[in-house]
């Protein structure tokens, strides 16, 4: 009987290339340099001291485990996801599926003690760790919005910050569950289980924050797939749709998915930035100039999300929108 060859297969293109990553204790004017090369060349980098102390992502990723170690009857009283609660397997309304089970919900206060009464046997304490993630989360997209703003030389400097402050904002937190792959393979060339497939988020911006294992993968504008470091002591910001609308394309939304194949199970969390529903999202004057026309028709946030809620995830639903 001949073997399978022990030697590791490449079943997909990928590349090594280093994730910009920001600290963001440097001095100011370095730092608003560092985010907007890493938004126009990636849509994707990774900040280091940002402030947000560790007990407040550890104790989400605690009653997050705790909801996701109980039985499959149980955690379906938190569910169906349509769109927010738990789910297993499916993403979205269009028949898109993953390795994973998740929560999605609303990113305020009062959705989310609502929806622990469905979560967790301690509700309270539930929605206190999610809450108190939302708030921190939120703070450091504000003050990394208004880096971006201030990098762009746009007049208002809280322009895109104040979307995401707005009390009816639409954002999200969505907290991701990969179980553990039992049996891997390292000959098998068929492909690696897609965890959460191909996609860029809608949203403004994306603050992502995983445990210590591996599995995200971002697309660079040459079509190759970088994996991204797991890194639990830092935050991952991914630029959305709406963020490359605003900046009339000078910052892109990452294309990312996420691959299930470890022997231990990763979980992230994922605080989704947007603004309110009919809020008009459309370039800023300061970034259109003849050289540079406007590349999108205007639109509200309503209209975009029911365009992407009407396509499948992977889609590029802002060639819709465009001039
Ligand atoms: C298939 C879908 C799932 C999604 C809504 C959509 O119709 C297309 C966008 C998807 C996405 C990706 C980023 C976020 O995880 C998410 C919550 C979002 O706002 O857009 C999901 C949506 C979802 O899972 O409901
Ligand atoms: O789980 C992850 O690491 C990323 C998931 C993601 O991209 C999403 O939920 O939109
Ligand atoms: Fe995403």
């Amino acid at each position: 009987m001949v073997m399978p060859s022990p030697t590791p297969v490449r079943t997909r293109k990928t590349k090594a290339v280093g994730i910009p990553a920001v600290d963001l204790s440097l001095n100011r004017s370095l730092v608003i340099e560092l985010i907007v090369k890493a938004c126009e060349d990636y849509g994707f980098f990774k900040v280091t001291n940002h402030g947000i102390n560790k007990e407040v992502a550890a104790r989400l990723e605690g009653e997050a485990a705790e909801f996701f170690a109980k039985p499959a009857n149980e955690k379906q009283r938190a569910g169906p996801a349509n769109p927010f609660g738990y789910d297993c397997k499916n993403i979205g309304p269009n028949g898109d599926t993953g390795e994973l089970e998740y929560l999605l919900l609303q990113a305020n206060p009062l959705h989310i003690s609502e929806r622990s009464e469905t979560i967790s046997s301690d509700p309270i304490e539930f929605s206190r760790a999610a809450n108190d993630y939302v708030k921190w989360v939120r703070e450091l997209t504000c003050e990394i919005l208004d880096l971006m703003a201030e990098g762009l030389w746009v007049q208002d400097k809280h322009v895109f910050s104040q979307l995401i402050r707005d009390v009816h904002s639409d954002s999200l937190l969505r907290i991701n569950h990969y179980p553990a792959v039992k049996e891997i393979r390292e000959w098998d060339s068929s492909p690696k289980a897609i965890g959460f497939g191909e996609h860029s988020d809608p949203q403004i911006l994306t603050i992502l924050r995983s445990n210590d294992v591996a599995g995200l993968q971002i697309r660079l504008q040459d079509a190759l797939w970088v994996p991204v470091p797991p890194d639990p002591t830092g935050f991952y910001v991914i630029v959305g749709d709406a963020l490359q609308v605003l900046t009339n394309g000078r910052f892109t939304s990452v294309r990312h998915k996420v691959l299930a194949s470890s022997h231990k199970a990763r979980m992230s969390m994922m605080y989704f930035g947007a603004p309110k529903l009919n809020t008009w999202i459309t370039p800023l004057p300061e970034l259109v100039t003849p050289q540079n026309p406007s590349l999108y028709k205007a639109f509200t946030w309503s209209e975009f999300k029911k365009a992407a809620y009407s396509l499948r995830l992977g889609d590029t639903r802002l060639d819709l929108f465009g001039n």
